[in-house]
């Protein structure tokens, strides 16, 4: 996958790879013999290599990272392009990333456009760049430069790249004529100087301070990360070793890393980002629906979310039409957006023009007719459904039909919002801050106290959460979104059940209730915004929390009220608890179809929560502890601590089960209880096998699935046709002798091993599932 031609004295090495031309094992072959055979042709006195397509190669191909690692090793073909005797210039647009840049990093020279990126995103990845980019980089640009790109995998523009001395000089136009006049202007140049493997690394007497400085930063900004402090050692290993030995080092070190669960995580993380923009509805999915034009907007309600919803909003260059029931509202609502604007210029993460054009966009009410033509309204007032169902009330009558009417709730059912136009009515859930987290949940209509009122002490498990990865707390937590608004919503749900809370309430709604949040409430603690709620803030809406003796006071006279004697909870269960619960909750989702990934709830967890990325999602972690032990742990804590704890069926079912996580949808009924194994007969055809569990009592339930379960022994092959590896589309037979099974499937990712929808016949009755499959090995098809 490595296009070569000769351009008059210049061979053209084009890496030809789409979608991001990743330097797979093909690539690799195709870059080392493509040198070879230019520095052998007379003709050549100059060798350029550039990617085709969009972008110049973005790393080693990630997909591969699963599987036996196989030569021609990148480092390997990096060597024969910096031996090269004729010039070898990158020709670099588009993203320039890890292995790519390292290949660029090898070239003699290296040109790009302007608006070309470059970037070591490895530790994004839970790696550090393992072909010699730790021991390369620094010899170019020097260590704080390399320290702080290699440690935050940030892409830097060509611009700053041109600066740093990454990119020798920056062209407009066609790249590749402009590559093809560079290169001719440096043949005979001495490519001595520009081999780097020979080079000193600029400004190594301060090699320590600038490297424990540096270490002692990831260790505060990565907290938890064990990839950030290898790229360090590594980075510090380009002075204090010679380059073999620094190359070796590094190379231990990527070893290291990548057979981590870190690493594993990471990538995961990678993938489920992607797989979740392929959202797929009853009436349509990310390949056939179309963007609805949105001009205009409005933001109903200047509170906490509010203002931060018109934030994003304004920062996306969109008009926006602030609406607030009286004018001390709407003042203070445009003094936080103004202070919020402020602050994100401050931090870099909102241009100053952007920010001086807000101020044109924004347009503060408190008449509902203002709203008649905008293309979309966001309506953030208190959780309150009656106020709710007012709100949607006066839309409905204002707003234009082709509005877009979306409630930030995140607690009510989207469906309770009465209007004549349901079908443009849907949740569009922020996540706090709204201006600074990645995560929106898209709703289209259709519970930790508790160790605390047992004894635990809530800073400990604050803490023990934070050591665990968590940003924050869950007790922090409920300070910062406001005790005030959790006891709203709990006097919400009683409401909906038809009951009120008092103060001996044990159970609401058939759960376990703890009523420490309403002491806290009744005592004027609403958490930040009072100054005070579990912790103590250095004044109101202050961030620095401190514990305080007066809440723990508060929740001891609630025990004490409660007839309850404290107990000690190790932070082994904490973490359990904390974690098993909302792992169960997971499963509960995937059963009742809320959503249908597990991708969609580690991605929720991640940009929603910042759960943190090293651990992958709470259902990743999941399979990383096993499912056997996660579901015997949650049935000891619901014997032990009742929380009439929704047991998870289907928790159950792959408990106990052998295999990982994503190995069963309970809509197929079908359990994969163990990993294909693979071979291929050279006729094209890939044979799996692998042990499938049907019930055979449900047999007859096949046709009429999807609601069976159970468990029977079969075997079955899958038959995979030439044709289709490598497309999306793939047909498996399953036969047990008896009758076949086919499925024809949709959206096949052969290297991610998922499956996304399925289409099976039996005899002539053909239905539509969704299914995954999984396995070591998993992919067909390379
Ligand atoms: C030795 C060496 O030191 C080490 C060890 C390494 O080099 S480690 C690797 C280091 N490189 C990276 O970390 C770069 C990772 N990629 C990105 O950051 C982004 O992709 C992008 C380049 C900025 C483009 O963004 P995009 O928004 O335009 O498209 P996309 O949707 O993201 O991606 C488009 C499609 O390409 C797939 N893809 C992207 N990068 C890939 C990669 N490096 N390997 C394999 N597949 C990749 C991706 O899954 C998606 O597939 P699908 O979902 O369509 O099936």
């Amino acid at each position: 996958m490595v296009d070569y031609s000769v351009k008059g004295q210049v061979a053209l090495l084009e890496v030809n790879n789409p979608p991001v031309n990743a330097l797979s094992t093909a690539v690799r072959t195709g870059l080392r013999d493509g040198i070879a055979k230019a520095s052998k042709d007379p003709k050549v006195k100059a060798i350029i290599i550039c990617g085709k397509g969009q972008t110049f190669p973005a790393g080693a191909d990630i997909r591969e990272f699963g599987q036996p690692p196989r030569a021609p090793w990148l480092i390997e073909v990096g060597d024969s392009i910096e031996a090269s005797l004729k010039p070898v210039v990158a020709a670099i647009h588009g993203t320039c990333l890890g292995g790519g840049l390292e290949v660029s990093l090898f070239c003699h020279y290296r040109i790009a456009v302007k608006s070309a990126r470059v970037g070591f995103p490895e530790v994004n990845l839970g790696l550090l760049p393992g072909a010699a980019g730790t021991q390369r980089l620094p010899r170019l640009v020097g260590l704080p430069v390399a320290l702080d790109m290699i440690t935050s995998g940030r892409h830097v523009t060509a611009l700053d790249a041109k600066k740093y001395g990454i990119l020798d000089e920056l062209v407009a136009g066609d790249l590749i004529n402009a590559a093809i006049k560079y290169a001719m202007s440096v043949v005979g140049k001495p490519l001595m100087e520009r081999r780097l493997r020979y080079k000193q690394v600029p400004g190594a007497d301060k090699a320590r301070e600038v490297c424990e400085a540096a270490m002692a930063q990831v260790k505060r900004k990565y907290k938890g990360y064990e990839a950030p402090v290898e790229c360090v050692r590594a980075v510090r290993a380009s002075v204090d070793l010679p380059y073999a030995d620094g190359i070796r080092m590094e190379s231990e070190l990527f070893k290291q890393l990548n057979a981590s669960g870190q690493a594993r995580a990471q990538q995961y993380a990678f993938f489920a980002e992607r797989t979740v923009s392929r959202w797929s509805m009853p009436n349509g999915s990310y390949r056939t629906a179309k963007a609805l034009p949105v001009k205009t907007t409005a933001v109903l309600g200047a509170g906490t979310m509010g203002t931060g919803i018109a934030v994003c909003l304004l920062s996306a260059g969109l008009p926006v039409i602030l609406l607030e029931q009286n004018e001390k509202l709407l003042q203070n609502g445009l003094r936080t957006i103004k202070a919020l604007m402020e602050g994100s210029v401050k931090l870099g993460k909102v241009p100053m023009e952007v920010a001086q054009k807000a101020t044109t966009l924004l347009k503060p009410t408190l008449n509902y007719e203002d709203l008649k033509d905008v293309d979309l309204v966001i309506e953030a007032v208190f959780e309150n459904l009656k106020l709710k169902r007012e709100v949607f009330g006066k839309l409905d009558k204002i707003c234009k039909p082709s509005a877009l009417l979306c409630s930030n709730t995140s607690t009510l059912d989207i469906d309770l919002a009465a209007t004549s136009r349901p079908d443009k009515v849907a949740g569009m859930h922020f996540f706090a801050p709204a201006y600074h987290m990645r995560l929106l949940e898209n709703i289209y209509g259709t519970k930790t106290s508790f160790m605390v009122e047992e004894g635990a002490n809530p800073y400990e498990i604050d803490q023990i959460m934070e050591d665990l990865g968590m940003p924050m707390g869950p007790f922090k937590v409920r300070d910062l979104s406001g005790i005030d608004i959790g006891w709203r919503i709990t006097q919400e749900v009683a409401k909906s059940l038809g009951t009120t809370i008092t103060k001996e309430t044990k159970y609401l709604g058939g759960e376990r209730y703890c009523g420490i949040g309403d002491d806290l409430y009744e005592k004027g603690r609403h958490g930040r915004k009072t100054g005070l709620g579990f912790y103590k803030y250095e004044k109101k809406g202050g961030k620095i929390s401190t514990p305080d003796p007066d809440a723990l006071d508060i929740i001891e006279a609630y025990r004490q009220r409660r007839g309850i004697v404290k107990c000690k909870i190790s932070s082994q269960e904490v973490i359990e608890r904390q974690m098993y619960s909302s792992i169960n909750e997971g499963f509960k989702i995937l059963e009742e179809g809320i959503c249908t990934r597990p991708e969609d709830i580690d991605i929720s967890w991640l940009y929603g929560f910042t759960f943190p990325k090293y651990l992958g999602g709470p259902m990743f972690y999941a399979s990383r502890i096993g499912l056997q032990k996660v579901y015997e742990r949650i049935c000891y804590y619901h014997e032990n601590f009742p929380l009439k704890q929704r047991d998870c069926k289907d928790l159950r079912r792959r408990g106990s089960s052998t295999s990982g996580v994503y190995t069963m949808y309970p809509a197929l009924g079908v359990v994969i209880n163990s990993y294909c194994d693979m071979t291929t007969d050279g006729g094209g055809w890939t044979w799996v096998f692998w042990e499938v569990a049907v019930d055979a009592a449900t047999r007859c339930c096949w046709r009429s699935p999807p609601f069976f379960y159970g468990y029977v022994e079969v075997y079955g092959y899958v038959e995979v046709c030439r044709l289709c590896r490598g497309n999306d589309n793939l047909h498996l037979l399953l036969s047990n002798g008896e009758s076949e099974m086919r499925f024809d499937m949709e959206d096949f990712n052969n290297n991610t091993r998922y499956l996304q929808y399925t289409t099976f016949t039996v005899g002539n009755e053909t239905s539509r599932y969704l299914a995954t499959l999984s396995g070591p090995s998993g992919n067909v098809g390379t």
